[in-house]
């Protein structure tokens, strides 16, 4: 079948399918989030074994493992994976939400209703969790989706919208609510770019390439879960001793997801600690790229640092590589982030209040911190019970977005045969 054909047969069966959820009830909405766990651990066996062959085939093409430990399931990443099912079960329903009402003087009653967006495509990196998570979020708010995992995954895909097909089945609900690209080929994301008939929103999960693909190629609105540039300002005024512990989380937790530190400022004044941030990183594993200052004063103290330049701080790490830079003020600070941040996730390290505050205002990424990790920036952290993405731009939505970032509203005006004076 030409890929046109294929896609737009997709785009059909998904707009179709997303009339008969829209107006599904909170309770059966429940019941097909709990019969999607119930499959999912159903066919445990079956997802672990299509798992096993994807990571056999990603280590065969020689990906680092990093990303094998971003495509593996095991046991427990399944559990976790059905138990967050739950999660998102209990929080309430948006859809049907009346978001305020008012009565004009002509007797029109005006009101705005929350509403599904329709149907969502995601494109996505090699991540069998993500799969779930969007699927269960757009189901939970109504909207049919139609999923572009990572290539690496498509075996464990397979079985995981397998699963979530049949459980929609069960519950007399169209299957073709969640549908996956069972096709490596990049030709489909660009067609599903262009897929403007039948898709309301595309958010596409991703590094630059992506990027500058879905902004040349969409013709549907994009909502786009971009690289993190991440940075920390360590203030003159910060206590070091507790500062630390939260520069490690940033940086060393998980180094290759989106919102791991990239870049830390430090005051001038806090020279001096230096050379203990840089020890205790090193031990850890973490690769230094540093300012010539900061290497300069690394170097006495026998650590060793790469010099970095304009493209370093330009640089997501993905990895345990931190770039390290002097700074003169919390205003040369905020400089270097409006230049060299992606607009996702900053953090500040203070105890003055005010530092803190001017930060806050002025930094405008999708998450601001004082305090503490940018590591937080997560669907599941923010109490969202999962993500479809982590908005890295502006409209419609901001940051980690969860059920109500899949959600539009309509106007609705109730009159008595009332017409316009
Ligand atoms: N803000 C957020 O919500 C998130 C951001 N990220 C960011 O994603 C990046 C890492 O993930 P990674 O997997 O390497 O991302 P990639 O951008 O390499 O891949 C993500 C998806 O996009 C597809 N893709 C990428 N480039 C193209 C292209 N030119 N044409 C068609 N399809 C394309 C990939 O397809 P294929 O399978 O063929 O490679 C894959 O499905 C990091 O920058 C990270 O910060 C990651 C997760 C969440
Ligand atoms: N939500 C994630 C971060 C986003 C993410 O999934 O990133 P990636 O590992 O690049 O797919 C977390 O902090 O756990």
């Amino acid at each position: 079948m030409m890929i046109s054909e294929y896609l737009k047969g997709l785009g059909q069966q998904a707009r179709a399918a997303s009339f008969s959820l829209a107006n599904l009830g909170a309770p059966a909405k429940r019941a097909l989030l709990q019969a999607i766990a119930a499959e999912l651990a159903v066919s445990r066996s079956d997802i672990l074994a299509a798992n096993g062959r994807d990571v056999t085939a990603a280590r065969a093409a020689g990906l680092n493992d990093a990303m094998i430990d971003r495509l593996l399931l095991n046991e427990a990443r399944l559990d976790a994976i059905i138990a967050d099912i739950a999660t998102v079960v209990a929080l309430p329903d948006p859809i049907g939400e009346e978001i305020d009402s008012r009565l004009l003087d002509n007797g029109l009653r005006l009101s705005r209703r929350r509403v599904p967006l329709g149907v969502i495509g995601v494109i996505y990196e090699a991540r069998p969790n993500v799969t779930v998570e969007i699927a269960v979020l757009a189901l939970k708010t109504g909207n049919a989706v139609i999923l572009r995992g990572g290539k690496e995954t498509i075996e464990t895909n397979l079985l995981l919208a397998g699963a979530i097909r049949r459980a929609l089945q069960s519950e007399g609900l169209p299957a073709d609510a969640v549908q996956l690209i069972d096709n490596p080929d990049r030709a489909l994301v660009n067609g599903l770019l262009r897929l403007d008939r039948y898709v309301d929103m595309i958010v596409p999960r991703g590094g630059q390439g992506l990027q500058r693909l879905c902004a040349e190629q969409a013709t549907i609105p994009v909502i786009l879960g971009g690289i993190g540039i991440c940075h920390m300002y360590l203030d003159s005024q910060a206590d070091v001793g507790r500062a630390l512990p939260v520069i490690i989380n940033a940086k060393v937790q998980r180094p290759t997801v989106c919102n791991a530190l990239d870049t830390l400022l430090v005051h001038r004044k806090q020279v001096a600690s230096l050379p203990r941030i840089g020890r205790e990183l090193a031990a850890l594993g973490v690769k230094l790229v540093a300012c010539a200052d900061s290497r300069a004063q690394l170097s006495d103290a026998g650590i060793g640092a790469e010099l970095a330049d304009d493209d370093s701080f330009a640089t997501e790490w993905l990895s345990l590589t931190l770039g390290i830079k002097l700074v003169s003020d919390v205003d040369e600070a905020i400089e270097h982030i409006r230049r060299y941040s992606s607009g996702h996730s900053e953090a500040i390290l203070t105890d003055n209040v005010h530092t803190a505050g001017h930060f806050l205002n002025e930094v405008n990424s999708a998450a601001v911190y004082v305090n503490a990790s940018t590591r937080f920036t997560d669907g599941g952290q923010f109490g969202l019970g999962a993500e479809v993405a982590v908005s890295t731009q502006k409209l419609h939505a901001r940051g980690p977005m969860g059920l109500e970032a899949l959600t539009t509203y309509k106007w609705l005006g109730i009159g008595d045969y009332t017409s316009r004076g």
